[in-house]
Order: structure tokens, then sequence, then C-alpha cells
């Protein structure tokens, strides 16, 4: 990618990411408002992400950066040469061990072409699972931060987890209670689940724990939180690490006036006639259905829910991702004239612009996995939910959702409980989350979390202030490299 005369005159941020949606879509956010200040943002992860990417954002091919505020963002993706149509389930270990072995060769190459261009680093930035992002920046003599993309509790979990700080679950105590400092008493099944010796998914506990070997190379961990939702285990933390807090990402004021003009992370085409069919219907009257992008539901359970949904009178917006190549699932089989018997009442789309579904009026629950993107999404849009999540963080987010922010039921404990949820209890807490007694409660709870995201990213909001120290941080550290000749984009 070349570069212009006034691009290198800017302090340049270079944003590392693993290829995995919830990934991208936080670092992308962090992207765009590091570029508003001001900033010049080259955003990287390996072209198998970036191709997905380009296919729905046609604008990420372009080599022009594209303007934020005061500043701009461009892409530039790297070969990892990993044939991704493999089953990457245990083969986990070994892309994220080849990834590191590919990605300390060329990400130097790609920072010392940058400085040669006269667009000089100024600062690393990674998502979990690249932990060697931070050796590299090191190397090179680049600071470096991560940006944290699950909760401050997940955080802390996985944090007294791998320092043996606290009793968790082990084989001969599979069933134990687990109390971090500033946190409820979580049972076995509300921890991070790869943190229990039964998980299936101990390859992503080893994934997410690569973290913690070099958490003191970074000179910044930035949180996809805000201070006022996790007030206490944020102040907990900040006593051991330099945490600061900058979310919710997408909450910030928008950058550009027409959506066109922006970038999503999106691997998949938006459905976005789903705006249109939400515009007919009456407000708080529909139910919408996700699993982010990683989980597929065992068939049978796909097709308890959609017996709910037939069953019951609610209006669903349902959100069914086509069968990757490497998952093991079978497809969900809606039944037998499902579409035609739910007619106008039910939408079925691949994918959906969901931070503009979740501010719909029309829609009144999010029936969600609990990732901790759409947990964010759905506290910072007001929005109840009906929990269903599966693993990880999801059953900790869960917990949290329900029994600490108070904005929805739980309809399944995750993979621990292991059992097929029927129509009649889907159908009941869906009903029980719109119109149940606690309903007004919820959402009146949702509103005030609604509310403190906003003021959070507001100008003078605790996560606004914090990515501003962030940014003159970086910038500091660019003029004392190079002298005090930088300039704001604006100023030139
Ligand atoms: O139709 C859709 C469905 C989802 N999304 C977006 O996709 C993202 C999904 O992220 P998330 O809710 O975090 O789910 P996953 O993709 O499953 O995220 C993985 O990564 C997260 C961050 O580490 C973890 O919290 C999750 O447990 C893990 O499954 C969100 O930004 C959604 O807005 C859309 O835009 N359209």
């Amino acid at each position: 990618m070349g570069s212009t005369v006034s691009e290198g005159a800017f302090v340049h941020v270079f944003l590392v990411s693993f290829p995995g949606q919830g990934h991208v879509n936080p670092l992308l956010r962090l992207g765009k408002r590091l570029a508003s200040k001001g900033l010049l943002v080259t955003f990287s992860a390996p072209e198998s992400c970036g191709s997905e990417m380009k296919k729905s954002n046609p604008k990420i091919s372009t080599s022009e950066p594209i303007p934020y505020g005061n500043g701009k963002m461009r892409f530039e993706f790297f070969e990892d040469d990993w044939d991704h149509s493999k089953p990457n389930g245990n083969g986990l270990d070994s892309y994220l061990q080849h990834l590191e072995l590919i990605g300390k060769k060329i990400l130097p190459k790609m920072i010392k072409k940058y400085e040669e261009q006269g667009c000089p680093i100024s600062c690393l930035i990674n998502n979990p699972f690249i932990p060697w992002v931070c050796d590299v920046a090191e190397s090179l003599g680049i600071p470096s931060a991560m940006l944290w993309i699950q909760s401050a509790a997940s955080f802390s979990a996985y944090y007294h987890y791998y320092n043996s700080l606290v009793p968790f679950p082990s084989k001969s105590q599979p069933e134990i209670d687990v109390q971090l400092p500033y946190m409820p008493l979580l049972k076995y099944d509300e921890i991070p689940s790869f943190l229990h010796p039964s998980t299936p998914y101990a390859f992503l506990r080893r994934a997410i724990l690569g973290q913690y070997k070099n958490l003191s190379k970074l000179s910044f961990i930035l949180m996809e939180t805000f201070q006022e939702l996790e007030h206490d285990v944020v102040n907990y933390l900040s006593k051991k690490f330099p945490i600061k807090t900058v979310g919710p990402l997408f909450k910030y004021p928008k950058l550009v006036t027409s959506i066109s003009d922006d970038v999503q992370g999106d691997f998949m085409k938006v459905d976005e006639n789903c705006i249109d069919w939400l515009d007919t219907k009456s407000p708080s009257s529909v139910v919408y259905i996700s699993f982010g992008s990683i989980v597929t539901l065992k068939k049978e359970q796909g097709e308890e829910i959609a017996y709910g949904l037939l069953n019951s009178t609610v209006n669903f917006l349902w959100v069914i991702k086509p069968p990757t190549k490497v998952q093991n699932f079978e497809p969900l089989v809606l039944p037998d004239g499902f579409l035609e018997k739910v007619g106008d009442r039910g939408k079925i789309v691949q994918w959906c612009p969901q931070e503009q579904v979740l501010v719909h009026p029309s829609v009144a629950c999010f029936v969600t996995h609990c990732g901790w993107n759409s947990t964010m999404e759905a506290l910072s849009s007001g929005m109840p939910v009906l929990a269903f999540p599966q693993w990880g963080d999801q059953v900790t987010d869960a917990k949290y959702l329900v029994d600490v922010y108070k904005v929805g039921l739980r309809l399944y404990r995750g993979e621990a409980e292991n059992r097929i949820i029927p129509r009649e209890e889907v159908e009941r807490c869906m009903r029980e989350v719109i119109s149940g007694p606690k309903a007004a409660e919820m959402k009146e709870n949702a509103l005030k979390w609604k509310k403190a995201a906003e003021e959070a990213v507001a100008e003078g909001g605790s996560s606004e202030r914090n990515l501003q120290d962030f940014v003159d941080y970086v910038r500091s550290g660019h003029e004392q490299h190079n002298g005090n000749d930088s300039q704001s984009i604006n100023e030139v």
C-alpha cells in the first residue's frame, strides 16, 4: 500500500486482529475512534479475514485511506499461508502457532516499510489470541497495547485462574463455587466455561490464557467495557494493570453522515431489508434472535426454537447463519411449511445489521448467546434479553445480564446444562421478557444502562477521557521519538 506525503506527517498506530468476527468488530470500532482523534490507523489481519471483509465492504479494497473525523484509517492484510477450509476444532492450537511464526516475520517487514515511507508506527495494538504482537513491538522498541474484548469480570476470572489465586473447579471437585474479588459468587457453570476441567474447548482456554504470559509488556490494556458498568472489578484490576475502559465502542457518536461512507467488519453480506421489515411492525412487538458469529445450535435445539416461535404469536427476526465448511453440525431444517405458516410475522436472514436492529423501536427482546459484543450492544441499546449462552465467557455474561444488570431472564445455563430447551419453555420465557410481571422493570434497567453507556462515551465521559489519555500517550511517545514536528491531520 502506498502512502502520501501528508499521511507521513501523522501519528500512526497499527492494529492487528485475530481473524474472527467477534475480534474484528471491536478492534475496528476502536480504530475508527483513534482515527477520529487525528491519528492515521492501519488495520491489519490475515488475508483470510480481509477477503471476507472486502466482499461486504468494497471500500476496504481501495488503497485510499478512509477519513474518520480528524484522521484516517486504511487496511493492509497479510497472507497467513493456512488452509482455512480445514476443520479448525483442535487445529486452533496449530493455527495459532503457525500464525505466530508467520506474523513475527511479516509484521516487522510491514512496520519497516511504513518507516521507510515516512510513516513510522508509534503504537501496536492487538486483540486476544495473538499475544506475540507485543513481542514484535518490544523487539522493535515500539509501545504496545491490547484491546480486551470481553468483560472485566471475565478478564479477572482468567487472571485468577492463570495465577492460581483462588480455587477453581477441578477434576476432583468439579462443582465448587468460585469467589473472585468484587464479583458475585459464581457457580461452577458460571465461570467462563473454558476454565472448567470438563470443557471440550481446552484449546480456547489455551488461546485466551496465552495473553496472560506477557501482560507486563503492554503499556495499556484497553477494555471494551465502561467504568460505570463494572466499577468495582475495574478499580480492583486497575491497581494491578494499566487498564483503560474505552467502551462501548459502537456507541460513540457516529463519525460519518452516510452508511456508505463507513466501513463495517461484517464477514457476511448484511440483509438491509430487515430494517424495512421492522419498520412495518408495531412498537415492541418483535423478538430478535441471534447467536453471534460462531455458535451453531444443535439441530434439535433449532427445531424447538422454531416450534416455540410457531406456537407463539410474536413477530420475530431470526438470524440463521449458513453452515460453515469447518463445523460438524447438521444444518437446521425448519419444520414443514414453517415459513408459510408464520407468514409476515417472521423473518429469517443470514446476517443483519445488529447495531441498527437493537435500537429499532419494534424490537422488544433479544434472544442472545451472550457473546460480549452482543452483551454490550444489548445493554447500551436498552434492550432486554433472553440469555441463551453456550460456552466460554457467554455463561458469565449471562449471569451478569440476569443477576447483576437485571435486564433479562436465563433460558439456558450453557454447555454444562447439556439439555435441549423444549419449545414450551422457549415460548413461555419469550413472553415473560416481553410482557411478564418483571418485563417493565427489566426494560427500565436496560434503559438505565443505555443512558450510562451514552454518558461514558459522550464528551467528558469516562471512556471518552480514557481514550483521549491513550491518544495523548501515543502522541507524546511519537513526539519524543521524532521531535515536536508532528501534526494532526486537520492541521495540514
Ligand atoms: O446478524 C448478525 C449477528 C451478529 N452481528 C454482530 O456480530 C458480533 C458478534 O459478536 P459476539 O456477540 O461477541 O459473538 P461471537 O461472534 O460469538 O463472539 C466470540 O467472541 C466474543 C469476544 O471475545 C466472545 O465474547 C464470544 O463468547 C465469542 O463467541 C456483534 O458485534 C454483532 O453485532 C451482526 O452484525 N449481525
